[in-house]
């Protein structure tokens, strides 16, 4: 008997393996069980690989003096199960990628490398008679630092955990030392049933029926995916936590899919207070170590509630009962680059396999999830109001062209356009002033997208991209004498140089940053809300994005002075967008968030109204309204203005009507072919003899070659091909006859062919 071996290598074939002599003559010469690791030579190197199945010395098809013995077998049982390998079968036909290399996506870094499963973790907790009363008053970094640890109850967390929610190993330390908390080894046990923490809510009508729909496909053991169609703020998560109850009750695991790591720590919290169980976090910020160890947990059961961004969908479950896609229209569940899957169609698939449900939740559907429904494959439930006394904000579109953008903010003695228009500003006086925060939105950081020359129109551009360098800079820094914070930056190589003081080109002093970003907009907010007389601004400004987040603890001191209420405006970009509750903020400004209707690329009103729609979504999700200001330089657009006036949903399938009459996914399929190399002329003609020797054009679109959107990237250029078909079996009936020769061709020899199945943007 021989065993055939998956490998990781980006070769579209197994490999057959014989067993060494001292394992037959051992007395119970077991085989290598199917989803095992094994240990082998390949060439020159070792690798390791999974046992996908055995088969006789006539059914490999290399001749028998050619096969070479395992070195070694790692594991006694096997580490994938059936349905895993199922899975990665699954994913190898679909996004025609080898089954080697999708097992090397899906199996965390540690069992690639071959290391034993079960690793020995320090984990923290406190101390059972310890409690608040236990601290000084003026013990008051420690009191943070232990109330973290007290949100992981009484088994505590990881240390690994513990310093990426923004814990310090000092403090761990300090309180070890003065016997408030301990350190353990934690052993195994079968995790205690699913406690109720805290009694649920009372649901309204709408969200009732979702819950019954959910528990009862849950209940007859039946996939069925729910389109969880609710507007912002109208308790979807109290949907998820009613059906998860249920599930958890049963014994059975829930795994709960998030777009960002950025939102995780407040998302654990609203599920650790509802539910006395074993939560684990899976995100790519976890050490190899606590990955493998979250890994286990899923896979022996032990993990109850599992929170996790898009490869957490990838992960083997003992029990797997429910799958949440939370705010499942985000551009994040699509892997961009090796495996090019999708979360959430992965998580319906593992919901079909399993045979339990699926929710997708959203207030702003994607226009594939909105067809599903159509065709009968979703089963949609609404949630059309907000509980209790909140009230979908109103939106209203403030013509930017009309109105004067006088205001004007005075730094360094120049005056300049502040990009507010007088009823924006006046509308965000009137918040402050009655307590309330403000929400700006702005999906730029930086201080200016571009630097341009007055005199001879030179911009500075990125040498190794087809892209302008944003310009960083911080005027409160450089008037205090810091220069380290002004800087041109690539948003897409992170290529970095000085701010020049004269034009390279044509020697003019003449330079101006034109555009704005969320730096900017910081500073005329600052501009026009400080007290003349001391520069001073009475209510914080308080810039969000990944610049000012890039901390650990950043984002978390953030999100907690936010949430004390009291009157500010916060400056943010998509970051603010996703699924945050602050009760005080009743207005949201967005100074130029149409600019998306006039992009060439077709998805973007798609996903420029989800944006918008998200973050407007912000707005008066407490007790009082809430108030969205939209200021456009083209009120008339046809498509902004049926979003303000008719909402998301008939706006959204305005645009499946299109779609439909262009024939675009999803009403139809895409397969996206991406060429990357040193020349253009050697990726388009890569692409030109693909095209050649496609099989059958029948029934098919081919579009291409082009160059892509931006064609040079990195000092490297990419030129792509779209392939379009009606049917997705047709499509991929193709792309089985034609991707592996194409990978074959002379042409592609020094070149980055890649394969994307439904893209998401071309
Ligand atoms: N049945 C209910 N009764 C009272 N309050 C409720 C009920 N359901 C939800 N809520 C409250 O409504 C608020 C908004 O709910 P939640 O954050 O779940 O909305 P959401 O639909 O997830 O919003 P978003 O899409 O914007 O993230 C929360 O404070 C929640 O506690
Ligand atoms: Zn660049």
């Amino acid at each position: 008997m021989l065993v055939q071996v998956a490998l990781p290598v980006p070769l579209y074939r197994v490999f057959d393996y014989s067993l060494p002599a001292d394992m037959l003559a051992s007395p119970d010469r077991l085989m290598p069980s199917i989803g095992s690791r094994v240990e082998v030579s390949f060439g020159r190197q070792t690798l390791i690989g999974i046992v996908i199945a055995h088969v006789s010395e006539d059914e490999s098809c290399v001749p028998v003096n050619k096969i070479k013995p395992i070195n070694k077998c790692l594991d006694a049982d096997p580490i994938l199960d059936p349905n895993m390998l199922k899975l990665a079968y699954w994913l190898a036909r679909y996004y025609h990628y080898p089954l080697g290399d999708v097992l090397a996506v899906i199996l965390p870094s540690l069992v690639r490398q071959g290391k034993p499963l079960d690793l020995l973790i320090t984990h923290w907790r406190i101390l059972p008679h310890i409690t608040d009363d236990d601290f000084r008053a003026n013990a008051k970094k420690q009191k943070q630092q232990f109330d973290m640890l007290k949100l992981h109850g009484e088994r505590g967390a990881s240390e690994d955990v513990l310093l990426l929610e923004g814990m310090q190993r000092a403090f761990l330390k300090t309180l070890e030392d003065k016997g408030l908390i301990e350190r353990y080894i934690q052993t195994k046990q079968s995790p205690s049933p699913v406690k109720l923490a805290k009694m649920p809510l009372d649901l309204n009508d709408e969200q009732k029926l979702a819950v019954d729909a959910i528990v009862a496909a849950h209940k007859s053991e039946i996939y069925t995916g729910f389109l969880l169609n609710g507007i912002t703020g109208s308790g979807k998560t109290e949907v998820y936590l009613q059906a998860m109850q249920a599930v958890l009750e049963a014994g059975k695991q829930v795994l709960i899919l998030v777009p960002e790591i950025g939102l995780t720590p407040q998302t654990r919290a609203r599920f650790a207070s509802r539910f006395a169980a074993h939560i684990v976090l899976l995100h790519s910020g976890l050490t190899d170590t606590h990955r493998l160890q979250g890994w286990q947990d899923c896979r022996t059961g032990h993990a109850q509630i599992i929170i996790g961004t898009r490869s957490a969908v990838l992960y083997p479950f003992a029990a797997l009962g429910l799958i949440v896609v939370d705010e499942a229209h985000d551009g994040s569940y699509k892997q961009q680059d090796t495996l090019r899957y999708h979360a959430a169609d992965v998580a319906l698939y593992r919901g079909l396999q399993h045979n339990i449900p699926v929710i997708l939740g959203t207030a702003t559907p994607s226009l594939e999830h909105l067809k599903l429904v159509e065709d009968g494959k979703l089963v949609e439930c609404q949630l059309l109001t907000r509980p209790g006394n909140a009230k979908p904000a109103t939106m209203q579109l403030i013509d930017a062209r009309l109105q004067s953008t006088h205001q004007q903010a005075q730094h360094d003695g120049a005056r300049y356009d502040t990009g507010l228009t007088d009823s924006m500003i006046g509308a965000i006086k009137q918040t402050l002033e009655a307590g309330d925060q403000v929400l700006v939105f702005l999906n730029r950081r930086g201080y200016a997208p571009v630097l341009l020359c007055e005199a001879c129109g030179w911009q500075a551009d990125c040498p190794r991209c087809d892209a302008h360098l944003t310009v960083h800079y911080n005027s409160l820094a450089q008037r205090s004498g810091y220069s380290g914070s002004s800087y041109l930056k690539c948003h897409h190589c992170d290529w970095q140089a000085y701010i020049p003081t004269v034009c390279p080109d044509c020697g003019s002093q003449n330079l101006d940053a034109k555009g704005m970003g969320t730096t900017r907009l910081s500073e005329n907010l600052h501009a026009i809300f400080a007290n003349p007389q001391t520069s001073k601004v009475i209510y914080p400004i308080i810039q969000i994005d990944r610049d000012t987040t890039r901390r650990k603890d950043s984002w978390e001191n953030i999100y907690q002075q936010i949430n004390q209420g009291n009157p500010a405006i916060l400056v943010g970009t998509q970051m603010m967008a996703k699924g945050h509750h602050f009760p005080n903020v009743t207005l949201v400004c967005l100074p130029n968030a149409d600019r998306g209707f006039l992009s060439a690329d077709f998805r973007s009103p798609e996903h420029t109204a989800q944006l918008m729609i998200q973050v407007a979504g912000r707005a008066g999700r407490g007790d009082k309204a809430g108030r969205v200001l939209i200021q456009t330089l083209q009120p008339d657009n046809e498509l902004l203005l049926k979003l303000v006036k008719d909402g998301y949903l008939s706006f959204a399938r305005e645009l499946l009507q299109e779609r439909k009459m262009m024939g675009l996914p999803p009403h139809s399929y895409a397969a996206l072919i991406r060429c990357e190399g040193k020349t253009l002329a050697a990726t388009t003609q890569a692409l030109k003899d693909a095209i050649a020797h496609l099989p059958s054009r029948h029934n098919l679109a081919v579009l291409g070659p082009i160059d892509a959107p931006m064609s040079k990237k990195n000092s490297r250029y990419h030129a792509q091909l779209l392939l379009l078909a009606k049917d997705r079996q047709q499509l991929h009936l193709v792309l089985h006859q034609w991707w592996q020769p194409v990978l074959a061709l002379p042409s592609a020899k020094y070149l980055k062919l890649t394969l994307d199945i439904d893209p998401v943007g071309w």
